[in-house]
């Protein structure tokens, strides 16, 4: 894991990547936006009341220094975030509307981002998913081309990382979703020095069980394949033959990806999330994101569940992606 820190700090650190944690009343994001700061990889930018913010550093025992804070409460900046909101959400917020909205930390960390204030964002450590991507869905956005953003998860083992999507965002998706989240999978694989080979996951492999749950992941592969013909991908397929490579010479024996797949997407989010929590706390794999993907501008989400160090590599992360852009 280390390893992984240190190949991510080499490619932020000497660059002022500045990163807002909405979150400044939470221990464990005030002890990473510390850590951050001593050893100056990325610039932490806190939200909240300055007096909370020196008494959550004090019960987490570490030094905030001289870290950059603004409170949505009470910030010179905030007249300024409301107009460039209300020109955003043209027609979707009046000013008023505005004024109320860009109070909750997590509008007014994505208007930092958004105005080019600071480069990215992480927030989710007390926060449930939903009030922190929406703002990021309605004011950053998808990159041209990319209908829907998704979540990925790194899960790093011992020898191994692997990323599994969506774990976060689409509760249903359709075919062309998990073909676009197969994708954009494959792009983030890139942060981790994975070789992307993509399972697109189901409870069938290759037809051996008829269901449009299982029609819909063949779809996308083929969707995949026509949009990606470079990238290395199969499907529909089960787990163990997607990963185990004496299953798949038993039931996929002409897969690509002969048992080694590294990034799985799974058939919709009650199986993406549930499935790597399972990885996380029975396998101890660890779980890194969920990293959201095909957003104009980095901003990631944090499990309510987090450690203050899954928030400080959640952060080099984000800031990697910012470097990306
Ligand atoms: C992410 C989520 C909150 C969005 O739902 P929502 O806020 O009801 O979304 P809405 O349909 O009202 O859309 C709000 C805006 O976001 C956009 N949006 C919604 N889903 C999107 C997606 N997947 N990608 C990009 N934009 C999206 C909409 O286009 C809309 O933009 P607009 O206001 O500019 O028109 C919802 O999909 C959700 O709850 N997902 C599950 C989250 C979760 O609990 N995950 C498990 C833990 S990680
Ligand atoms: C990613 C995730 O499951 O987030 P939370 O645990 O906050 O719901």
């Amino acid at each position: 894991m280390n390893t992984l820190i240190n190949e991510l700090k080499e490619k932020v650190v000497g660059k002022n990547i500045r990163i807002v944690f909405p979150e400044g009343n939470d221990a464990r994001i005030v002890a990473t936006a510390a850590r951050l700061h001593a050893e100056k990889s990325i610039i932490p930018v806190l939200l909240g009341n300055k007096d909370v913010i020196a008494a959550t550093a004090r019960e987490a025992g570490v030094v905030i220094g001289d870290i950059e804070t603004h409170d949505p409460e009470n910030d010179p900046l905030f007249d300024e975030l409301v107009a460039a909101f209300v020109e955003r959400r043209a027609g979707k917020a009046t000013e008023e509307q505005a004024r109320l909205t860009l109070r909750d930390p997590n509008y007014f960390g994505t208007m930092l981002v958004h105005i080019g204030n600071v480069d990215g964002l992480v927030s989710g450590a007390i926060h449930s998913t939903g009030d922190t991507v929406r703002p990021a869905l309605q004011i950053i956005k998808t990159k041209p081309g990319i209908k829907k953003t998704s979540g990925a998860m790194v899960m790093i083992g011992r020898s191994a990382r692997f990323i599994f999507a969506d774990v976060a965002i689409n509760i249903n998706p359709d075919s062309a979703d998990l073909a676009e989240t197969a994708i954009t999978s494959a792009e983030t694989a890139a942060i981790f020095n994975i070789d992307p080979k993509i399972a697109m996951l189901s409870f069938s492999t290759h037809g051996s069980a008829k269901s449009p749950d299982a029609t819909a992941v063949a779809d996308a592969t083929h969707l995949v394949r026509d949009a990606r013909p470079d990238l290395v991908i199969d499907g529909e397929i089960q787990f163990d033959a997607a990963f185990v490579p004496e299953v798949a010479e038993l039931k996929a024996p002409d897969s690509p990806l002969a048992g080694n797949a590294s990034v799985f997407v799974f058939p919709n989010l009650s199986a993406g999330n549930i499935g790597y929590k399972l990885v996380q706390r029975f396998a101890k794999l660890e779980a890194v994101g969920p990293i959201l993907q095909g957003l104009n501008k980095p901003v990631n989400d944090l499990s309510r569940g987090c450690t203050a160090d899954d928030a400080y590599k959640l952060a080099l992360i984000t800031a990697v992606q910012a470097v990306a852009e």
